[in-house]
């Protein structure tokens, strides 16, 4: 996982007055799962726009995978995945991504593979109206990865499913990238992000505020406490191992100790309270 495969140097970019990215710099490195997070209007839809050469930025430099976003080298290793489905509803799973694959000139053996692989080949032949959520959100992903990217970029994948759709996409996702498959992702949901992501970044208008591996965010930003229950007592001590070896001494019956840590969301809205 050393290997950068998205580096990014004082992004920006505007709309008229609107300043939606100012000087944003990360890197995301071969094979990890990267959360890009923010609240609404923060940029992250327009910094995956930037990186996948759907829109040009103002100014900073933008590497994918050694090129230039707009680069056709670079083309048929990327999958993107944003909210409009663009599915056809009267033709079938199977013609839709034929349908895809001949636009794109792909080989339509990919078609029964990628089936497999989100779990539709069964319903192949179904109709896309007749289709459930979850499935409709399956097919989507298997229009996104047909061609095998090796880099994906996820814009709120889960956004406005229910728990357990969700929950199918974020399988699909972690198997992908067990397989290798390095996944930028930007979501609203930090307990998503906690679970799935490698490293995440915190976006707030329009740079990045603090990024690390979700566990090393949560003890940086600890307030370093332990909770002890007694059978007498709940509180609070400081993590101190003196403290808490004078403390074990005194008591007669512990029912619970740990360590206070924040929730990843807790982190985020520390720090997004601490910028405005
Ligand atoms: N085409 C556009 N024209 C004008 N302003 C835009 C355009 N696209 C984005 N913006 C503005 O740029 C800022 C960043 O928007 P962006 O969509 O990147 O945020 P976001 O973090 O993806 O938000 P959300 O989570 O709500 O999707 C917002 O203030 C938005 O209104």
């Amino acid at each position: 996982m050393d290997k950068n495969v998205i580096e990014v140097k004082q992004l920006s970019k505007s709309f008229q007055k609107t300043v939606a990215l100012q000087g944003c710099d990360f890197s995301v490195r071969k094979g990890e799962i990267f959360g890009f997070l923010g609240p609404s209007g923060a940029g992250k839809t327009t910094t995956i726009k930037l990186l996948t050469g759907q829109l040009k930025s103002d100014g900073g430099d933008i590497q994918i995978l050694g090129e230039k976003p707009f680069s056709s080298k670079i083309k048929s290793q990327i999958g993107i995945m944003s909210d409009n489905s663009g599915l056809y509803e009267k033709m079938s799973v199977y013609d839709n991504l034929l349908l895809f694959a001949k636009i794109y000139d792909i080989d339509k053996r990919c078609i029964e593979k990628v089936l497999e692989e989100v779990d539709l080949l069964d319903a192949k032949k179904q109709l896309v109206s007749q289709l459930s959520k979850g499935m409709k959100q399956r097919l989507i992903f298997a229009r996104t990865i047909i061609h095998s990217p090796s880099l994906l970029f996820l814009d709120e994948p889960t956004a406005n499913l229910d728990p357990s759709t969700a929950n199918e996409v974020r399988e699909i996702i972690k198997k992908l990238n067990a397989k290798g498959t390095t996944v930028f992702l930007t979501t609203h949901n930090m307990e998503e992000a906690d679970e799935m992501c490698h490293r995440v970044a915190f976006l707030n208008h329009g740079h990045i505020i603090e990024s690390g591996h979700p566990e090393d965010l949560k003890l940086k930003y600890s307030k370093k406490q332990i909770r002890m229950k007694t059978s007498q007592e709940d509180y609070t001590i400081p993590l101190d191992p003196k403290l808490l070896k004078q403390e074990l001494e005194h008591i007669d019956e512990l029912l619970m100790i740990h360590s206070i840590e924040p929730t990843l969301k807790e982190v985020f809205l520390t720090l997004t309270k601490e910028e405005s």
